[in-house]
């Protein structure tokens, strides 16, 4: 696997770079970037992946959410892949929309036409983007993942599904229970398809409800989102988690929104919390 550095920015002592490659997963030209800690220089460090929400490419998160400072000091690489798959010939919202096609992969593998050729988001974000980033940075294994929005969706649902390769999961306001929302049941139906039993599989409640690992979650939420009651729904993962008596930490943050600002206000406690459980 060849990876082509199209950017480099010193950054908190450490590096700030994006790549872009061929994906044999989603049949494409994909861009992702990697910001590597100081500490990359000496020795390998762990990796947190980031997936971001709707409408986002790898630059929203790295831009937006100071998070460099925190990793540099703790040493934590971070990853941040596009979120859909794109070029000529993937194929997009015959509207426009923002909430399905580019942008809005869901962190899924699409089963229908024309979706399936390329949206391949859950093979590339579990298997393929971390065989790449362990081929070619100075990376261990242990791996943490965290998002936002449908990016936290994606953290959750790919967190749960595979408990033995995360050692935490976070997330910022996400959607958490798709099959239940209808930004999830509008990207569900397109891509895969109106039989709901294919749904359950990317649906974190519903996960969550048969998971017998117990990787530890923590989500903030603001209470200010203008998400909050139509497609975020928190109380959802919070009423399956405690029937469960799965670890999970939800805060509800006052006055804040679905924005980077959000984000940027607590991006340090979810770093020291992955730091925590990838270095116990
Ligand atoms: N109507 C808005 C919706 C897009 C939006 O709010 N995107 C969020 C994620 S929402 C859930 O996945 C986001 O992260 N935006 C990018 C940013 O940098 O803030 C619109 O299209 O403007």
């Amino acid at each position: 696997m060849t990876i082509e550095n199209i950017s480099s920015n010193k950054s908190f002592e450490g590096w700030h770079k994006q790549y872009q490659h061929q994906s044999s997963s989603l049949n494409c030209a994909m861009r992702f970037a990697i910001y590597l800690p100081p500490q990359a220089s000496e020795q390998k460090v762990p990796v947190l992946y980031w997936l971001s929400g709707l409408t986002c490419t790898d630059e929203n998160f790295m831009q937006k959410a100071g998070a460099m400072r925190m990793a540099a000091e703790l040493g934590v690489a971070i990853v941040a892949p596009d979120t859909s798959p794109r070029g000529v010939g993937v194929a997009d919202a015959a509207d426009g929309s923002y909430d399905l096609g580019l942008g809005a992969g869901f962190y899924l593998n699409a089963t229908q036409a024309p979706w399936k050729s390329h949206y391949h988001m859950y093979d590339y974000v579990v298997n393929e983007l971390p065989e790449l980033i362990e081929q070619h940075f100075p990376v261990n294994t242990k791996r943490a993942i965290a998002g936002h929005s449908m990016g936290g969706h994606g953290a959750l649902t790919i967190g749960l599904r595979n408990p033995e390769r995360y050692q935490s999961i976070s997330a910022f306001s996400p959607i958490v229970n798709p099959i239940n929302c209808p930004w999830g049941q509008k990207a569900f139906e397109h891509y895969l398809g109106k039989n709901r039993d294919e749904w359950l599989q990317y649906d974190a409640c519903e996960l969550l409800k048969n998971t017998k690992a117990k990787l530890p979650i923590l989500v903030d939420q603001g209470t200010s989102d203008s998400f909050l009651d139509e497609q975020l729904k928190p109380q959802a993962l919070i009423d399956v988690a405690s029937a469960q008596q799965y670890p999970l930490t939800l805060r509800m943050q006052a006055g804040y929104d679905h924005s980077y600002y959000f984000i940027a206000s607590f991006i340090e406690a979810h770093l020291k919390f992955h730091f925590k459980h990838l270095t116990a």
